[in-house]
């Protein structure tokens, strides 16, 4: 593993305030963020973590700009996102924010080096073509590049999406589960190269995970639990992490109502 980046003193890529999400109503009620509040440091790797249901796609959603929180603030950057209407929201989204899905969400019609543009082409603009270049070496996808995506590996696949999600310069990038479905070594790979656009270009990284192995890749992990932020590790290896896990796995409020052996087992039982 590389070098860890230096803990960031600047200003946040990211700050949430007090942010409150709910779905349902009445007894159907669900609070799936209750007032976070959460800086994510510029030039860092950071992990979201927490067990199933805890609102970690829900904060990574309201922060990516794709939903709306009921209360609170996210700021990229500059940019308070609640002021902003749909269409300031999408040029943010463009503009400011990569993704990376779990399912690589590639176009199956286009190279690998067309989805890599896609989105500045979108944009009409131009490649920056000396970045372009840089990318491509860090992706590291050789003569791989005029492939169609059915014609590459799973991990291929992934190094192609995070490829496409950095070429825009993003100010942050979001990550949600991008390892999930990949093997091991596959995922290592892709870890590697989100860790390297952070220690080399100094890119900000958020990436949801499961996984206490790639988890240990990030410089900070931060856990939620209940819709609240509980916990952070920094610089944590495996074995922290699995430790916080458990202890969260074992804090987890045993459900009230109807008895059901599935509903009563321990919440990393049931993620
Ligand atoms: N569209 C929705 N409608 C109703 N409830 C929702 C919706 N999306 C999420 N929830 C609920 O909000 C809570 C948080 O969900 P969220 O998907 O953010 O959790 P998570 O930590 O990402 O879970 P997982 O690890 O299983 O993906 C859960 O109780 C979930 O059932």
């Amino acid at each position: 593993m590389t070098t860890r980046a230096s803990t960031g003193t600047a200003a946040p890529a990211a700050r949430v305030q007090n942010l409150v999400k709910t779905y349902g109503v009445g007894q159907a009620e669900v609070r799936a963020l209750d007032d976070v509040t959460l800086d994510i440091h510029a030039g860092e790797f950071t992990a979201v973590m927490g067990p199933s249901g805890s609102g970690k796609s829900t904060l990574m959603h309201c922060c990516a700009a794709l939903d709306r929180a009921d209360s609170g603030s996210v700021q990229i950057g500059e940019h308070q996102l609640s002021g902003m209407n749909d269409k300031a929201l999408t040029r943010l989204r463009r503009d400011e924010i990569g993704f990376v899905f779990q399912s690589f969400n590639l176009v199956p019609t286009l190279t690998a080096e067309e989805n890599i543009t896609l989105p500045i082409s979108i944009a009409g603009k131009k490649p920056d073509r000396a970045w372009f270049d840089q990318v491509i070496a860090t992706v590291d996808l050789g003569s791989r590049l005029a492939h169609k995506p059915n014609e590459l590996s799973g991990g291929q696949q992934q190094r192609v999406a995070v490829a496409r999600a950095l070429v825009s310069r993003p100010s942050i990038v979001f990550a949600d589960e991008p390892t999930g479905n990949l093997d091991s070594r596959s995922g290592a790979e892709v870890l590697q190269l989100l860790r390297s656009s952070v220690d080399e270009h100094g890119q900000t990284i958020v990436m949801v995970t499961h996984d206490p192995v790639a988890a240990a890749w990030t410089d900070r992990v931060v856990f939620l639990a209940d819709g609240k932020i509980v916990d952070e590790l920094r610089n944590p290896d495996r074995d922290q992490i699995l430790a916080k896990m458990q202890e969260l796995a074992n804090e987890a409020p045993v459900p009230t109502g109807p008895a059901s052996s599935d509903a009563a087992a321990p919440r990393s039982a049931r993620g």
